[in-house]
């Protein structure tokens, strides 16, 4: 089953009402690849997804950063996966590196959340990666390993699962993966989920990238037979975003 490209862009804690409406104005012009060849999300902050969904174009489609773990309630701050839902958002960002550092969110705790995400009818943009220390230890493939089966503990249908492989090392620092470093995690992803989950499963998740990604890098990095996509950060609010959404079409390495 061929996978389609996927263009996620995670605004993170960026932007004004303002701001918003030129990100989508420039996203509305852009002369793009049709949805049958590249899927593109976009994730504002909480506050701004309504606006967003409101305005954007109908080929694109809108993703939430987070969501609580379990059913909405006591639990000051949060939001739920319901509530989503009720927005009529059909995608949300779970596990991103900043929340698993900064935010302490376990890999068992992201697996819950992917799980009753998922459950309650959303489509989960799953983030994985490694810190430079453990890169610079070897432990790379165990590390993103022990993340992904955390979610697979957890997760029986991955139809409506992106798995995004960020280096923690790459993200907002200029220091990209280089295609080679991203397609051997990406292959070796794929035969974990071969050899854990299934051979369907392994053959059908798109696994995107994420760190530093930008314009002038992304054609050499979607060449790459297992790296399906992106996930970008800071390109994502300036209209190079248009060009890796672009990379779509590049076609793959033999
Ligand atoms: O964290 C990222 C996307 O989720 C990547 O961020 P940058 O593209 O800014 O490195």
């Amino acid at each position: 089953m061929a996978r389609k490209f996927f263009v996620g862009g995670n605004w993170k804690c960026n932007g004004t009402t303002e701001e918003v409406k030129k990100i989508v104005t420039i996203l509305n012009e852009a002369e793009v690849p049709s949805e049958d060849v590249v899927e593109v999300v976009v994730s504002p902050p909480f506050v701004f997804l309504s606006l967003v969904k409101g305005l954007l174009r109908p080929d694109f489609q809108v993703a939430a950063q987070n969501c609580w773990v379990r059913k909405g309630g006591a639990f000051t701050g949060e939001i739920s996966a319901e509530m989503i839902v009720n927005l009529s958002v059909p995608w949300v960002i779970l596990g991103h590196s900043e929340r698993r550092s900064l935010l302490n969110e376990s890999n068992e705790f992201v697996g819950d959340k992917v799980a009753y995400a998922l459950s309650k009818g959303l489509k989960v943009i799953a983030c994985i990666g490694e810190t430079l220390e453990q890169r610079e230890s070897g432990s790379t493939l165990a590390v993103v390993a022990a993340q992904t089966k955390a979610i697979a503990d957890k997760v029986t249908n991955w139809a409506n699962v992106v798995l995004a492989y960020e280096p923690v090392w790459a993200i907002g620092t200029g220091k990209v993966a280089t295609p080679a470093q991203a397609q051997e995690v990406h292959l070796e992803l794929r035969k974990w989920l071969h050899d854990n989950v299934s051979a369907e499963v392994a053959a059908s998740t798109r696994i995107i990238y994420g760190g530093s990604v930008n314009g002038a890098n992304c054609k050499e990095l979607a060449a790459k037979p297992d790296v399906d996509g992106f996930l970008v950060g800071g390109a994502s609010l300036k209209p190079e975003f248009i060009d890796i959404i672009k990379s779509a079409t590049v076609k793959k390495d033999d």
